[in-house]
């Protein structure tokens, strides 16, 4: 009998390889991947049943608003399926018009009416129209609707497939508005009317780079801004705190830096409303201050330049105002609209004009909310503490927090049964932008959790096993993340508007050239955004703003160091590390204009450290390492690495454990490696073993 080939069929067809896979499994025809073949009956049986499939969308495009005609359609609809069925004796049940057990056959005589709203979620439908969901899934797929378990289909899809199985389906508002609410956890956070709004205090995180003085900075606010009432009191450290000012109060987050901001909002959590930029003037614009400026950026959050350490006798305010210009900060009194205020966090010098500023910023924002509300916060902080159970620090963003109030924050609820603020008084209300401890949660919820006040205590708990689900969903939407690979196929179904880009590089120089040819491919679809740039190993801070900012990484002769590979591979971030620019645009291009057919993927096989170097007569330098993780194939291409920059690539010559050749070498084991006509290696440089993989489509 004849055979044809799963690609072959596919191209013929006109569908990628992945869609016809699909399709074959639907109809029970088992196949690993598009070299497989099948029989070429089973190939007629597709092609009768892909053209039937089209013929049925279009039936339902033209009488998409009327239900009773849909109804009619379907019914009589997979007419062309049942023949090409009875062809081969594949499963029949996915393409067959569904009767209820018991029923009449007679579809307008005992039709079932059920009340839906707007939207509903896919497991819902199938427990109201009496299937399996597996089985409306597979419905829903021969639709072309491809839609999960938890997924939400709308009332046009759900009433035709419901009318195959002689329901009826009648549009509810009613319900469509109660079931929004209750079931999704993030409408409990609502829309409130513009009059209820009221201004509140500002949000500020402060960055910049290590040692410009952040730490000192945020303890000069809060020191000359406690008033001689509390300054007997301990201030506690509860991840934020409140100053005062004027009257009018400022919320400081107590960790500094721009990493704890940006993972933050890599959980989707947005609480900063501001973000003060810290430049010692004896240092001058570093690394970090440029991470940080860009970290704030991407997050749309003005920035307050401090320039610190105005007491030293080395400091040069204008030099750093010069630096800051090149990257977009322009001061006031350079004609720009950023803020810049001389301080000296040491010297307590500049404070109340830093919070002035603040204030003023705050003011421009029209920071509101409404404080008449049942409250909505974000956890910031969360422990299990001996004595008190579960302790978290919420930072009501919206309405006012009260004890005794039932809350849910993702997989934790509870009763709220005690209030500390910052200063760990007691408190029992509080309305936005104020930091507060809670005690009473079931569980410890994770930092970034959105918190809600719900009716009571039942509810908590039903949002939160709901939310537990959401959790599950969202671990899996992390692959959603943009890629170079399905970069083109999201453009087109318009999910991806801007293709943000973080460029890592071993000099400058690259940086700047790389920025400015990937900035002229934006087209009509797609803006092509660098969105960070910077000289350097890929960090696990880069990872975590091209998570949050949904980007990609690209570098050139430079690696991600350990942990950020591992964050990459958690956050399923795209990184791309290159020799040259040119195929790195090529790339990058090609993806926009889905022409990317990569067919081999780099796999790291693992990471080994030159612990010592030997001449050996006649064969050169030998390294004697340690694998510090995976392993080192003798076989496999090498590049070695000096703080993650590449400054070779090769192979390796030879690979011993001992005396004794190996082909390859485990994590936890030392061994000798020569590389391939290469000698200059030197103790602390790193082997990253790699092979090549087939891409399997
Ligand atoms: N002369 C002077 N020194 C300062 C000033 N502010 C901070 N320093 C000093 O600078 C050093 C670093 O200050 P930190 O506040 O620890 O800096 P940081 O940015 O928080 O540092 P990391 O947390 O390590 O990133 C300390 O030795 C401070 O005493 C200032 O205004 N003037």
């Amino acid at each position: 009998m004849t055979k044809v080939r799963v690609y072959e069929l596919a191209k013929e067809l006109g569908i990628s390889n992945k869609e016809l896979v699909n399709k074959l499994n639907e109809l029970d025809i088992k196949v690993g991947n598009h070299m497989s073949s099948i029989e070429a009956e089973e190939a007629e049986l597709v092609k009768e049943f892909i053209s039937s499939e089209e013929e049925e969308k279009d039936n339902l495009h033209e009488e998409s608003s009327d239900i009773n005609k849909k109804k009619k359609s379907s019914n009589t609809k997979p007419k062309k399926a049942n023949d090409a069925d009875k062809k081969a004796n594949t499963s029949k049940k996915n393409y067959q018009p569904e009767k209820k057990s018991g029923e009449e056959s007679n579809v307008n005589i005992n039709v079932n009416i059920i009340e839906v709203g707007n939207k509903i979620q896919v497991k819902d439908l199938a427990e109201k129209i009496n299937i399996s969901p597996n089985k409306l899934i597979s419905k829903l797929i021969n639709f072309g609707v491809m839609a999960g378990i938890n997924q939400e289909i709308d009332f046009d899809t759900a009433s035709i497939i419901a009318s195959e199985f002689n329901y009826e389906l009648r549009l509810d508002k009613k319900t469509d508005e109660e079931e929004s609410k209750d079931k999704s956890y993030d409408s409990l956070d609502f829309e409130d009317p513009e009059e209820s709004l009221q201004l509140r205090p500002p949000v500020v995180t402060v960055m910049g780079h290590v040692d410009h003085g952040k730490t000192s900075l945020l303890d000069a606010i809060r020191e000359t801004n406690v008033t001689q009432k509390e300054a007997g009191g301990i201030t506690q450290h509860i991840g934020a705190s409140a100053v005062t000012i004027n009257n009018k109060k400022v919320v400081l987050l107590d960790t500094p830096g721009h990493e704890a901001f940006t993972s933050m909002r890599a959980r989707g959590a947005q609480i900063t409303d501001i973000a003060i930029v810290v430049v010692a003037a004896d240092d001058g614009v570093m690394p970090q201050t440029i991470e940080a400026i860009n970290h704030a950026k991407a997050a749309n959050i003005p920035i307050i330049v401090a320039i610190n350490k105005v007491d030293k006798s080395e400091a040069n305010p204008d030099r750093v105002k010069q630096e800051l210009t090149e990257h977009g900060l322009v001061p006031e009194d350079w004609g720009g609209d950023t803020i810049f205020v001389p301080v000296s966090a040491l010297k307590r010098m500049g404070i109340d004009e830093l919070l002035e500023m603040i204030l003023l910023v705050a003011e421009m924002q029209e920071l509101k909310a409404n404080p008449n509300r049942k409250a909505m916060g974000t956890i910031i902080e969360a422990k299990l503490d001996k004595g008190r159970g579960p302790v978290a620090t919420v930072l009501v963003q919206k309405g006012s927090l009260s004890i005794g109030d039932a809350v849910v924050a993702g997989a934790a609820y509870g009763r709220v049964r005690a209030m500390l603020d910052d200063r760990g008084k007691r408190v029992k209300k509080v309305g936005p932008s104020t930091p507060v401890e809670i005690l009473g949660l079931s569980e410890v919820p994770e930092a970034g959790e959105h918190l809600y006040v719900v009716e009571d205590d039942k509810k908590a708990r039903e949002v939160a096993t709901r939310r537990k689900e959401v959790i599950r969903n969202e671990q899996l939407k992390v692959n959603q993340k943009v890629s170079l690979e399905d970069l083109f196929e999201r453009i087109k179904q318009g999910e991806v508007k801007d293709l943000n880009i973080i460029i890592k590089a071993d000099v400058k120089g690259s940086i700047e050239a790389v920025k400015q040819s990937l900035e002229k491919l934006s087209t009509d679809e797609v803006k092509v955004n660098p969105i960070h740039g910077g000289v350097g190993a890929i960090t696990e801070s880069d990872i975590m703003l091209a998570s949050a900012s949904n980007a990609i990484v690209i570098g050139f002769n430079v690696r991600p160091t350990n942990t950020a590979m591992e964050i990459a591979n958690k956050e399923n971030v795209d990184v791309r590390t290159y020799r040259v620019i040119y195929t790195a645009i090529e790339d990058i291009e090609a993806a926009i204009k889905g022409m990317l057919t990569p067919e081999y993927k780099e796999v790291v096989l693992g990471r080994a450290e030159i612990r010592a170097t030997f001449k050996v007569p006649n064969v050169g330098v030998v390294a004697g390492v340690y694998v510090q993780q995976g392993k080192i194939l003798r076989n496999a291409k090498i590049r070695l690495l000096r703080d993650n920059i590449v400054i070779h690539e090769g192979s390796i010559s030879s690979l011993k454990r001992f005396k004794d050749d190996v082909r390859e070498l485990l994590s936890g084991y030392e061994g000798g490696l020569g590389i391939d006509g290469y000698n200059d290696v030197k103790e602390s440089d790193v082997i990253e073993a790699y092979t090549f993989e087939e891409i399997q489509k």
